[in-house]
């Protein structure tokens, strides 16, 4: 059983992940995080429970069958008042089980509400800590946990009560049979099988009742997790195998995409030649991002076309394309470990020569130099141990190591000084063969180092 109810959680969780995985940008990205952290870790193991519940209650189940069998078959009219009591029972559990689940379904919301507080509280630390904050957080964190306590506590004493009533409820039963067997002139024989069969039979009748009614608190866990997957499936079937694209521009015709609020990008053309760098201007929330998701691939037109190489974009090509993409955005993901194993976090099969180069480029020889450990260093969770420009750099030279054929700046240098971002996009100008580059900047300077610019206002793309 320990196996079987590994095997399901494994499966649910590599299930989620990798639905996760495939899921459109725009159903990710509305995601909130707690909300999926908290379904892998503490729901999974409550909807393993539950499979485990429905497994141990259904054995019980046979066993009292099995057993209500034999007392049939030694004296039928009393099994079948027995039957009918525990099915008075079953049925009485049952009916009671909606409002077990509604208890289970506070739990999930009381359990992501708890790991959604501690995610802020980490998130915000610095911020709280500033501003002394962080009594905030902890009594949000308390309340939530109290409201989660409550209703465990309401769980509990409801199945507390249950057991105590079906405690009572077989204790009156066994004495009925004794007083009615012994009223009947039932043979003493036939009198201590069907006792003794009775006896056995109310193990198994408590398990099934505990096992229903735990199965029902742990269900919601389940639930939740079919809930996700339902809301970040858009079809089924495997993913197509990547495609790679064939080489030459890349070009959208006459694209829109227009985000719930109304901003985006509309009707867009453009035509980007292999190896240009392209700078990529324009106010906030004009939809710069949006124009790159799209040129990524994680947003799909609602109309319009995407070509590349003169050939239409379908799901394989979009597959290949991304293989040879790599995407700085200003706060780089960098996570708790070393230096090296940040850079080779897509791809541990990199040699030194390509490492090296890589940090080169990105201007963070220096950084790496003066770290204690240098690339075995460990930088602290999202890199906290080193500084916005430094952690910038380990973003590139990341993306450097990729050797690309698209390479997008998302405002990917904006915390490095302009003396250092002039240096960098000099050399990454210089690069030979180099792979196509678009920069999001709000710097006019950099955006003047780039082959050509493209602005964005109001979700109209022009050539500067
Ligand atoms: N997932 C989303 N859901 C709803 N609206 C969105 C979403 N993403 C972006 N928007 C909206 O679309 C518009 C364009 O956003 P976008 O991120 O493309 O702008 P931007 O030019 O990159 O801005 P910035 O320079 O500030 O990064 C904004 O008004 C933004 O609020």
């Amino acid at each position: 059983m320990a196996r079987l109810q590994g095997g399901f959680v494994e499966t649910l969780r590599n299930h989620l992940l990798a639905t996760l995985a495939a899921a459109p940008w725009s159903r990710i990205v509305s995601l909130r995080h707690a909300r999926i952290t908290n379904l892998i870790g503490t729901e999974m193991q409550r909807a393993g429970a539950s499979a485990q519940f429905l497994i141990q209650g259904s054995v019980a189940l046979v066993m009292l069958i099995v057993q209500a069998a034999l007392a049939f078959s030694l004296a039928p009219a009393f099994a079948a008042v027995a039957i009918f009591a525990l099915t008075v029972g079953g049925l009485a559990v049952i009916g009671a089980s909606g409002r077990t689940r509604d208890l289970g379904g506070d739990v999930v919301r009381q359990n992501q509400a708890m790991m959604g507080s501690a995610a802020t509280f980490l998130g915000g630390l610095k911020t709280a800590a500033a501003q002394n904050a962080q009594q905030s957080f902890v009594a949000e964190f308390a309340a939530i946990q109290s409201a989660l306590k409550d209703r465990q506590l309401v769980y509990a004493r409801r199945s507390s009560r249950s057991r105590s009533v079906f405690a009572l409820a077989s204790s009156v039963a066994g004495a009925a049979v004794v007083f009615g067997g012994v009223a009947y002139g039932m043979s003493a024989p036939v009198l201590i099988a069907l006792i003794l069969i009775f006896v056995r039979m109310a193990g198994p009748a408590q398990q099934v009742q505990m096992m229903t009614q735990n199965f029902f608190f742990s269900l919601p866990s389940f639930e939740a997790v079919r809930q996700m997957e339902a809301e970040l499936t858009v079809q089924d079937g495997p993913a197509p195998l990547a495609s790679p694209p064939p080489p030459g521009p890349v070009e959208l015709c006459d694209v829109s995409y227009l985000h719930p609020g109304g901003g985006g990008v509309k009707h867009a053309s453009l035509a980007i030649s292999p190896g240009e760098f392209i700078g990529i201007g324009g106010p906030s929330g004009a939809g710069k991002t949006t124009l790159i998701d799209l040129l990524i691939g994680l947003l799909t037109p609602q109309s319009g076309e995407m070509r590349i190489g003169g050939t239409l974009v379908d799901a394989a090509m979009l597959r290949g394309w991304r293989d040879g993409i790599a995407y700085v955005p200003q706060d780089g993901f960098l996570f708790h470990d070393t230096v090296r194993r940040n850079l080779l976090w897509h791809d541990d099969r990199v040699d030194d020569a390509r490492i090296a180069a890589a940090i080169r480029l990105a201007g963070a020889e220096d950084l790496i130099a003066k770290l204690p450990d240098g690339l075995d260093t460990v930088i602290g969770e999202r890199g906290a141990m080193l500084s916005g420009g430094e952690r910038q750099r380990i973003g590139l030279a990341r993306a450097l190591i990729r050797l690309p054929r698209l390479l997008i700046l998302d405002e990917a240098a904006n915390a490095i000084d302009a003396e250092g971002e002039a240096a960098l996009l000099d050399r990454l100008r210089s690069l030979d063969p180099r792979p196509t580059i678009l920069m999001i900047s709000h710097r006019a300077e950099s955006i003047a180092r780039c082959d050509r610019t493209i602005i964005v206002d109001r979700g109209t793309v022009t050539a500067a």
